[in-house]
């Protein structure tokens, strides 16, 4: 099998797995209990959102731990509009947004707020001057992601940022799936940030979301105060150290698995330039672990199933998205529905080989001419 598919999912490392499986053995008592074993796994919990917010340049108390990115973009866009809504319903996002952020602003969109989407260029960047035109007094969130989960854009984070910042009551949150890990990500330029374990061989089922300590949030899951009131229930201590473990993994060799998986993507590009019916979509400047591609005259949905038979994983699109859709955010960058509808994801990791490459490019080349 050849797996190309890493942004839907990565295979967990053994790092991770055995800090994972320590951890559930040491820490038998709950990080809440006064008692010594519940004191033991509270300071190791703590250890770990240290550990992650030195990594990621956060505090401590700023790391609210999740079951992963999907819950904490909930948290982050719905903490933020219910606390703050007494100072306007307005939140900007933008069509590259995985269906997290979307599905979310939709929601509070038929609890009467007000949902702009910003505009992207035709180099899928946000148009910084249409985002100007959105903010007003009363918008409360801009949420964007720093690496979009399709394409694979990597967005100028500290010039939105900056826009922001001249609302008064407005924050920014950026959700950081698809970034960190892979492309270097400090928590400065923003309000709140999201990140998932298993998008960076950590296990699935645990994330984080980042907020600065001024920032308050409605909860999603109200209870007791167990390590933080932003969301109740006891820690899943194991997890959140499966969490800093792959963290600091992806991270401490940031740069050797970047080039890696930049020549591999140079490898398939150099390839697939040959045929004039692919139009690749990821720019040269965006994320080398994202290469999304059009087939013109292609169902790639028949194709993905065809690749799939022969042992080739690749997406369509986002993991969340229904298939036989047109692709929200090349419908974004393109304003060509057919190009959207024929879309294919392709993502790398450092565990790619070339020999893997060169396979997927022969059985590829051969399966386009048999489905155009
Ligand atoms: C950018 C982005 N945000 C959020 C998510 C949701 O992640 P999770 O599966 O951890 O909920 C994903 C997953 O594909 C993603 O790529």
């Amino acid at each position: 099998m050849i797996y190309l598919d890493y942004a839907a999912h990565t295979p967990v490392c053994e790092e991770v797995l055995e800090a994972f499986q320590i951890a559930a053995k040491e820490f038998i008592g709950n990080p809440n209990s006064p008692h010594t074993p519940g004191v033991l796994a509270k300071k190791r919990l703590e250890k770990a959102s240290e550990n992650i917010g030195h990594i990621l340049h956060a505090k401590t108390n700023e790391i609210i731990y999740t079951s992963g990115a999907s819950e904490s973009n909930n948290l982050a866009i719905k903490g933020i509009a219910k606390n703050y809504q007494r100072y306007g319903k307005h939140i900007i996002t933008s069509f590259l947004e995985h269906a997290s952020v979307t599905g979310t602003v939709a929601a509070l969109k038929n609890e009467g707020y007000e949902v702009d989407f910003v505009n992207v260029t035709k180099d899928g960047i946000i148009d910084l001057e249409h985002l100007k035109e959105l903010l007003r007094e009363d918008t409360i969130l801009v949420s964007t992601a720093l690496v979009d989960s399709e394409i694979g854009i990597i967005q100028p984070i500290d010039r939105i940022y900056e826009l922001v910042k001249t609302m008064p009551h407005c924050f920014f949150h950026v959700d950081a799936t698809q970034a960190v890990g892979k492309i270097p990500v400090a928590f400065d330029n923003m309000d709140l940030m999201t990140i998932s374990g298993h998008k960076i061989y950590g296990l699935t089922g645990c994330g984080a979301l980042l907020k600065k300590e001024n920032i308050m949030l409605e909860p999603l899951i109200h209870g007791g105060i167990s390590t933080t009131s932003f969301r109740s229930g006891t820690p899943a201590l194991a997890l959140c150290i499966s969490l800093e473990s792959a963290v600091k993994y992806t991270t401490e060799h940031l740069s050797e698995f970047y080039e890696l998986v930049k020549n591999k993507n140079l490898m398939i590009r150099r390839a697939l330039a040959k045929n004039k019916n692919i139009i690749i979509h990821t720019p040269l400047e965006g994320s080398p672990y994202i290469l999304n591609l059009s087939l013109k005259g292609v169902n790639t949905n028949a194709l993905q199933a065809v690749l799939d038979e022969k042992g080739i994983c690749v997406a369509t699109k986002s993991a969340c998205c229904a298939v036989n859709t047109v692709s929200k955010p090349v419908y974004a960058m393109t304003k060509d529905k057919k190009l959207s509808l024929a879309t294919l994801r392709i993502s790398l990791s450092h565990l790619t080989t070339i020999e893997e490459i060169e396979s997927f490019l022969e059985v590829f080349e051969d399966a386009i001419l048999k489905n155009s």
